[in-house]
């Protein structure tokens, strides 16, 4: 696969080590049609591409999926539920997670110790197996380890009683999933609104939310389709304006550009990067595709549940 990024970035692994980095350009298309759809919700929609100095070449100029009409606008992350803090957004130290199967154990995570900065882009590669997702569900306060510690912004998750832990999802954490889980009867701008609606923003933000949002995935001119009526690749970049809705500190990706081919999840990587500029959001994914490591901050690789690099 060709190097198809918007932004250059090294990616370090955990020892350190830079990844080569060559020329990376968005390739310069996207993968949908001209629009048919008038925007009804009236919000702004014109296309003026990224300043030059965000963007790698005019084919990427091109090829900009995050179109704005605005010099965007840098959204502080909100600080309710969680006092001011200028550390990483989360430590993870010695975590051991096992399952009971009947009379087993399965000892799935074997003494995880990583660390994720604000805005940065981490990412978990490994075998199928290997643990990525357990962890994954233990960042975002799924699951609890059997040992360990999870500090988010510094908050020990161990210690919160179960309310505390779901509204801490809700505000500050957003979930991508390989598979969407957009709600098929809505449209883009109603699957972006419900997200509002239940992390309990105040409705009369939602529509300058879910349009801002919207265009910062450049899908500005889909508000009406519905998830049937997009690409792959669209309906993953409506699922992040859904993610990043109600401004969580946190992005979590399981496998996001599992499903897309080379080119669509170019465009998810670049639109990544471009949100953690813009929204200053954190990312943390998991991956098997070797293609899109580079546009990692930082790498862990994953093998029989430790960090082997
Ligand atoms: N609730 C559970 N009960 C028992 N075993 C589990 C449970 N959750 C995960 N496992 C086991 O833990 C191991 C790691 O699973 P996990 O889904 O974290 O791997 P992964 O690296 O994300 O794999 P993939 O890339 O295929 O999604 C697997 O052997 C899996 O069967």
């Amino acid at each position: 696969m060709k190097n198809l990024f918007l932004r250059k970035r090294p990616a370090k692994s955990q020892s350190g080590d830079e990844h080569q980095q060559g020329e990376t350009p968005l390739e310069a298309s996207t993968e949908s049609g001209e629009n048919t759809y008038n925007n009804e919700h009236d919000y702004p929609t014109s296309e003026t591409p990224l300043p030059e100095s965000e963007i790698a070449s005019d084919e990427v100029a091109a090829a900009a999926v995050t179109t704005v009409d605005e010099p965007q606008k840098k959204i502080k992350p909100k600080k309710d539920m969680l006092p001011p803090y200028d550390g990483p957004v989360l430590e993870v130290r010695n975590v051991h997670r096992s399952f009971q199967t009947g009379s087993r154990i399965i000892h799935v995570l074997k003494g995880i110790d990583m660390e994720v900065n604000p805005q940065q882009l981490v990412m978990l590669k490994g075998r199928s197996g290997s643990g990525k997702t357990t962890l994954l569900n233990m960042l975002g306060g799924l699951d609890q380890p059997s040992s360990g510690d999870i500090l988010f912004s510094g908050q020990p998750l161990q210690d919160w009683g179960d309310r505390r832990r779901t509204a801490l999802r809700r505000k500050e954490i957003g979930f991508i999933f390989q598979a969407y889980a957009l709600m098929p009867l809505l449209s883009a701008w109603e699957n972006v609104e419900l997200s509002l609606r239940m992390a309990d923003v105040p409705r009369a933000e939602w529509k300058d939310r879910v349009g801002h949002c919207l265009d910062l995935v450049g899908l500005s001119k889909r508000v009406k389709h519905r998830p049937f009526e997009m690409s792959g690749g669209e309906q993953q970049r409506v699922a992040i304006a859904k993610a990043i809705a109600h401004r969580p500190r946190l992005l979590l990706a399981d496998e996001p550009t599992a499903e897309l081919d080379s080119k669509m999840g170019a465009q998810v990587m670049a639109v990544f990067r471009n949100i953690i500029e813009v929204e200053q959001v954190t990312i943390c994914m998991t991956t098997h595709d070797p293609t899109i490591l580079e546009v990692a901050d930082h790498v862990y690789e994953m093998a029989d549940g430790r960090f082997i690099r």
